[in-house]
């Protein structure tokens, strides 16, 4: 068992010599557990279709994706030991690479069998402060042949990617504006926390 420091500094050197890291067992036993068991005992209307673009353009496009999201406060003492933790993380990732990261927003998502988020970018330079995208996953024995993974790909022209099985406890983190992924049809209902590390009114320029 690893602890959530040396996790931490793993995600930092990863995100410093190739931008993205994959973490399986990343998230403490207790806190996914909380989570999965948060994410289950909610009603199908806490859950809201997931949106295109940002302000004036988001818009509900069933043929991009087809999760259901519920945006995670610290209202509940579980959403307060998620922000905490990724809390954490973000810290350790200022005290390192000087992103300047200063506010973490996250949803819970659904995909229903069968649902999918086609191949996209979750930031656009110039346009947005996103700045790293993390992806939790709270799915226990996901079988091999339920597809449902991540791909993500190292550019525009990469067509072939990596692919992360959505297993319980994997963390991923990664460059907004560098990695286009999507999200293959899983053949069972999929769960997972999707966020974003954001930098206020700052644009990228670390990695630029
Ligand atoms: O669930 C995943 O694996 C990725 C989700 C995603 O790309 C997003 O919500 O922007
Ligand atoms: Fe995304």
């Amino acid at each position: 068992m690893q602890t959530d420091q040396k996790i931490f500094e793993t995600i930092v050197n990863d995100l410093r010599t190739k931008g993205y890291s994959i973490q399986p067992y990343a998230l403490p036993d207790e806190l996914a557990d909380a989570l999965i068991n948060a994410i289950v005992g909610m009603d199908t209307e806490d859950f809201k279709s997931a949106g295109v673009g940002r302000d004036t353009l988001h818009q509900i496009n069933h043929q991009v994706r087809r999760d259901t999201i519920h945006w995670i406060d610290e209202k509940s003492p579980t959403g307060r030991d998620w922000l905490a933790w990724m809390g954490d993380l973000q810290s350790a990732i200022n005290r390192q690479l000087f992103l300047g990261l200063d506010y973490y927003e996250s949803h819970f998502a659904h995909y229903r069998e069968g649902a999918f988020y086609k191949r996209h970018v979750d930031a656009f330079v110039g346009q947005d402060n996103r700045v790293l995208s993390t992806v939790a996953y709270l799915n226990r024995d996901w079988p091999s042949d339920a597809g449902g993974e991540l791909v993500l790909y190292r550019d525009e022209q990469d067509q072939t990617g990596i692919k992360v099985v959505p297993e319980f406890a994997t963390l991923v983190v990664f460059l907004s504006e560098e990695f286009p992924h999507e999200v293959l049809p899983a053949r069972r209902e999929r769960y997972s926390i999707a966020g974003w590390f954001r930098r206020r009114g700052g644009k990228n320029t670390i990695f630029a």
